[in-house]
């Protein structure tokens, strides 16, 4: 009954100190997923408001998994408003809206155009602090924010397994025609076992081509080999000398037991991949460098029976050519979770059976989405306290283990050392 009457004078306080903020409209208590919240509106926008009193004011452009991010800010004494607008993609104008005249942080998305607009916009609300719900930040103009002396974080550390696995997923399904044998069966058009029905290709022994040996891509390549017994082929500008390492050493037990052992091999350059690859994945970040990287000349080097798998970012792949090429050669496969244009496909895409299409799905287990809404939050709520910034590339101190014991730092940002931090 206590409780209860605790939350009616909350919910009374709540009234006085929206109109107070003069950030938000009238709020109505509720109890939400995560326990009480308040409905109000910030810009005409309506949102979400967990611990209305909170001297800071943090906005969170979409709904986010897991709770720990939310106890993480709300510990740091923020009043946490999660935009409830309708969009998919939360426009810049609605994210004007809602960081409004007084905004200490941002907690934004890999699909919203961080740049100057948004910076300034920040800054003048008094803003410090903003963190990507993403390990690419592609989306985001680090330059504009350093110069808005805005902090930029991002998620990286929390991905890796769960990326790989996906890639690892579209790889399968593109080899062995999962997808279109689904289809088949839903279709009801399946009469009877036959020797040349969905006959795919067999990756045990083959050579796995891997652009960007970073996390992911060296977790995938990891997977592959240790699962398909196949050798890898590398291009990284960096060598990977804990890949290498650590397949020589893979290697050699193979050898010990009597089997072939694998190889992994750094090479000079990326067509060395593409020609060499019975399956090529792209796992490098999205730049100037790697924009359209797979085109219509580097698709022409693949065998022919190859398949390609981007579990990165869309643009890296050239979509008019990759549909072309799908067309021009029925055996040649590919794994898409992303998408050049995303959300749209390029037309005839989804034409190609050849083609296993999925919505940047990579990272969505329920362990990463949730392990990366804490990392966001922690890199917000570290500058808010000014707590260091991590100086260890192992995040799951952050994610997993005690709430008492979370390090008191933000875990990754981007511009820390031009700001100083
Ligand atoms: O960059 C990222 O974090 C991923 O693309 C999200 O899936």
């Amino acid at each position: 009954m206590s409780a209860l009457l605790g939350r009616v004078q909350q919910a009374a306080g709540l009234l006085q100190k929206t109109s107070l903020l003069g950030q938000a409209g009238p709020a109505i208590l509720y109890a939400s997923a995560r326990g009480f919240a308040a409905e109000a509106e910030a810009g005409g926008i309506p949102v979400e408001v967990h611990n209305e009193g909170g001297s800071k004011r943090v906005v969170v452009t979409k709904e986010l998994p897991g709770e720990r991010w939310l106890k993480l800010l709300t510990q740091a004494d923020c009043r946490v408003e999660v935009s409830k607008h309708p969009e998919v993609i939360t426009s810049k104008d609605t994210i004007k809206k809602l960081i409004g005249s007084q905004c200490d942080g941002v907690l934004g998305q890999l699909t919203e155009d961080w740049g100057s607009e948004l910076f300034s916009a920040l800054q003048k609300a008094g803003g410090s602090t903003y963190s990507n719900y993403a390990v690419g930040f592609n989306n985001v103009d680090v330059g504009a924010a350093t110069e808005s002396k805005v902090s930029v974080g991002n998620t990286p550390g929390v991905l890796t397994e769960t990326t790989a696995e996906l890639a690892v997923a579209l790889t399968m399904a593109a080899a062995r025609r999962v997808v279109e044998a689904d289809s088949f069966m839903r279709a009801g058009k399946y009469e009877g076992w036959l020797p040349t029905l969905f006959v795919g290709a067999l990756l045990q022994n083959k050579t796995v081509g891997i652009i960007g040996a970073g996390r992911i891509g060296a977790a995938y390549a990891r997977m592959m080999s240790e699962g398909h017994k196949m050798d890898i082929v590398y291009y990284d500008p960096y060598p990977s000398k804990k890949l290498e390492e650590y397949m020589k050493g893979y290697g050699e037990l193979l050898k010990s037991q009597g089997e072939r052992p694998v190889t992994c091999t750094r090479v000079e350059t990326m067509e060395e991949v593409f020609k060499a690859g019975d399956v090529v994945s792209l796992h490098c970040a999205l730049d100037e460098k790697t924009k359209h990287l797979a085109d219509k000349k580097m698709l022409g080097m693949m065998k022919e029976d190859a398949i390609l798998i981007n579990a990165a970012r869309g643009p890296i792949h050239h979509e008019e050519d990759l549909v072309a090429h799908l067309k021009a050669n029925p055996n040649f496969r590919c794994g898409l979770d992303v998408f050049e244009d995303e959300p749209h496909m390029k037309p005839g895409l989804a034409d190609c059976a050849n083609a296993v299409i999925v919505p940047h799905i990579a990272s969505a287990s329920q362990w990463t989405r949730s392990g990366m809404a804490t990392l966001a939050a922690a890199n917000i709520a570290g500058r808010l306290q000014d707590f260091p910034v991590w100086d260890k590339p192992d995040m799951l101190p952050f994610v997993d283990g005690p709430f008492d014991q979370i390090p008191k730092a933000s875990p990754n940002i981007l511009n820390a050392k031009d700001l100083g931090l």
